[in-house]
């Protein structure tokens, strides 16, 4: 089983104010105003404060083209910020590029698979291209690591045999080949079936449950709600918010839900009392809860009765992590990926 990840302070001050809040021992990604502004001029990523917790199972969500993946290959090393900074593991990146990945288990845009070996043959020479694996335990990791994502039986297998989500599995296996302080997912369950993205997303949680940090990204947000205990909100290269989970969404308000037998009726008073994007669903009428703070809802709920509206039930429903996200942003999110 791997170690609980943590990592040491990266100061080694230990007095007068802290000038980064977001760094500390628990605190296993850290970037200050990271920025990355491609040639052509595409601001991609911009002024990103991110600290993901060590522990955690950490979503990193926004639709397309918001800078996840920007951001995650700055993580990595894989490209220099245009400004910024990013400690992983409470390394410098990417100046401790050599000391941090070895700890750092990735899977970004895809596996690259020998599509005429084995699933088994694919881990061993993934695992011999590594100068910081020993070969005399190489055998024994292969088969815990195949074992580890379920792919024991099919591990004798041509790769091009396996189906989409295999390949996605042998990838994580990969990562799993070493133990590992971090695990990078980039879009993990990105086009498998339903039942794919079942299984991607149990092995995720239990490789977290095991203490391993897992940074994923997603632009499903049922899948961070149903996988992560934080995340973090990007648009269009810029962060919204971050927190865990749970504290996100309480965040938002609540759709207000009145049940009436005088539904038509009731949504012409909501609307003349500032509540938006009013719908009528038999005898619910929801809506957004007008932002005026000043207008208590008890008046809303007086107007409807005042109309004669007859009011079975009014109050706010519970928020999900996407009212979190459009009442931050003011857009929709596509749900449904
Ligand atoms: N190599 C590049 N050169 C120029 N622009 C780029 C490059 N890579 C990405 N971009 C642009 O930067 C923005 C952020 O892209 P990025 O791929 O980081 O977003 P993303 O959230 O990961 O989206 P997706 O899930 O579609 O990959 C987009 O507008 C994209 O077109």
């Amino acid at each position: 089983m791997a170690e609980r990840a943590t990592v040491e302070p990266d100061t080694g001050s230990d007095s007068g104010p802290d000038s980064r809040p977001e760094t500390g021992p628990d605190t296993v990604i850290a970037t200050r105003a990271l920025t990355k502004r491609y040639r052509g001029g595409q601001l991609a990523v911009d002024g990103l404060d991110l600290a993901v917790p060590a522990g955690s199972v950490f979503g990193f969500l926004g639709p397309n083209g918001s800078g996840k993946t920007t951001t995650i290959r700055m993580l990595m090393g894989l490209i220099e910020p245009t400004s910024g900074t990013a400690r992983v593991l409470g390394q410098p990146m990417p100046r401790a590029t050599r000391t941090v990945l070895p700890q750092v288990g990735a899977l970004i845009e895809g596996p690259a698979l020998y599509g005429f070996l084995s699933g088994r043959d694919n881990l061993l020479r993934y695992d011999s291209a590594d100068p910081t694996a020993d070969p005399r335990t190489r055998r024994t990791r292969v088969a815990a690591a195949l074992d580890r994502v379920g792919l024991t039986a099919a591990g004798s297998k041509k790769a091009k045999a396996y189906s989409l989500g295999m390949k996605q599995r042998l990838g994580l296996a990969a990562a799993l080949l070493q133990p590992r302080r971090l695990l990078v997912l980039d879009e993990p369950t990105n086009g498998l079936d339903p039942q794919g993205m079942r299984e991607i997303r149990s092995l995720v949680r239990e490789l977290a449950s095991d203490g391993t940090t897992v940074f994923l990204s997603s632009h499903l947000l049922d899948e961070i709600e149903q996988v992560c205990s934080h995340a973090a909100v990007m648009a269009q290269g810029r962060l919204i918010t971050q927190g865990p989970v749970a504290e996100l969404a309480a965040g938002a308000r609540g759709r207000l839900v009145v049940t009436t037998p005088d539904a038509g009726d009731a949504a012409r008073v909501l609307k003349e009392q500032g509540v938006a994007d009013v719908v009528v669903e038999e005898d619910r009428v929801t809506g957004e809860p007008p932002d005026d703070r000043d207008r208590d809802l008890a008046e809303v709920n007086a107007a409807l009765v005042s109309a004669g509206v007859r009011v079975r039930g009014f109050g706010l429903e519970r928020a999900s992590l996407e009212d979190a996200f459009v009442a931050l942003t003011g857009e929709g999110f596509d749900v449904a990926g």
